[in-house]
């Protein structure tokens, strides 16, 4: 995909790897609606980029990605309405905002950002980027986890939240409004990277903190720039769909094939 011109809306790009793919887009030549719960980081944020890349190629909305409802204020809907009003055509979607959380009542929160948020994020995408529905095709990459390829008992709400992410990626791939209407999916699965996600790990959203922080500090983190890199291979390779790729520090990028295998 040639990202000159394009259009792309990236979910939770205030700070971290929202941040970093955003700017890499922008880099690309693309035009891009960012949207975060954070208004301030939000606002801040966009300051940053309108005055590198220039206003008509960014634009920033506050949104709450777990809002189902526009009655609650700026909903997805809204968000893909306003990206498609403002520049035209939306041609990349990056479903990226997260939170992290085991202990009640944080948990139910993290189902709502990452799976509800993912899940409508991916089906808003398809109905605007499918050529069966008007759309001119296009790429969604959703972001997983490495922890998503493993087991890990001190995550297994957030893991969990990833997991449903990797395998709705995967199944949207093939599913008839992506594979005629010419959007590939793919799923990114970044092992840890230096953000706020991983640096606020506490008591209240881990089982052991010690052990998520241990985990942590034993586990060499990229910098959200090196994620991005990942993130714009899947967005730029058309021989791409239904793709699981898993970044780290220590072996780059793997693309993983998943099978199960019986006893
Ligand atoms: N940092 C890491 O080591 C890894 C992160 N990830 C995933 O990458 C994604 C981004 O994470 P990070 O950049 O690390 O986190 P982060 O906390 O630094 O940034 C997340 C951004 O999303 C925003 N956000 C949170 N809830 C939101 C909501 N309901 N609606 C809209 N925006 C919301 C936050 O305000 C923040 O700006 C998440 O889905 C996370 O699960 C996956 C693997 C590794
Ligand atoms: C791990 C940091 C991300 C979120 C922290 C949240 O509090 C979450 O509820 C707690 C998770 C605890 C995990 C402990 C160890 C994680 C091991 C993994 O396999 C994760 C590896 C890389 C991905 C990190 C990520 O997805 O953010």
């Amino acid at each position: 995909m040639q990202v000159e011109g394009k259009v792309a809306l990236v979910t939770g790009g205030a700070e971290g790897l929202g941040r970093a793919f955003t700017e890499a887009l922008l880099e690309a030549g693309a035009k891009v609606c960012f949207c975060d719960v954070n208004t301030e980081q939000g606002e801040s944020t966009y300051t940053v980029l309108k005055s590198k890349y220039g206003s008509d190629r960014v634009i920033f909305q506050k949104c709450d990605v777990s809002n189902q409802t526009e009655m609650e204020g700026k909903s997805l809907n809204y968000l893909f309405r306003c990206t498609k009003e403002t520049f035209g055509n939306i041609d990349i979607v990056c479903n990226n905002a997260g939170i992290g959380g085991e202990k009640p009542p944080l948990w139910g929160k993290v189902v709502d950002v990452n799976v509800k948020g993912c899940i409508c994020g991916t089906l808003l995408a398809l109905d605007y980027l499918s050529t069966e529905k008007g759309g001119s095709g296009g790429v969604i990459v959703n972001i997983s986890s490495a922890g998503a390829l493993n087991i890990n008992p001190y995550g297994p709400v957030y893991l969990a939240t990833k997991s449903a992410i990797l395998s709705l990626s995967r199944s949207f791939a093939q599913n008839p409004l992506a594979c005629s209407g010419g959007v590939r999916v793919n799923v990114l699965c970044p092992s840890f990277a230096e953000t706020s996600l991983v640096r606020n790990i506490s008591e209240q959203n881990t089982y052991d903190v010690n052990v998520a922080r241990k985990f942590v500090e034993h586990t060499p983190s990229m910098s959200p720039k090196d994620v991005a890199e990942a993130f714009m291979e899947l967005v730029v390779d058309e021989s791409k769909n239904g793709a699981v790729l898993k970044c780290s520090k220590e072996k780059g990028k793997q693309y993983c094939t998943i099978n199960v295998t019986y006893s």
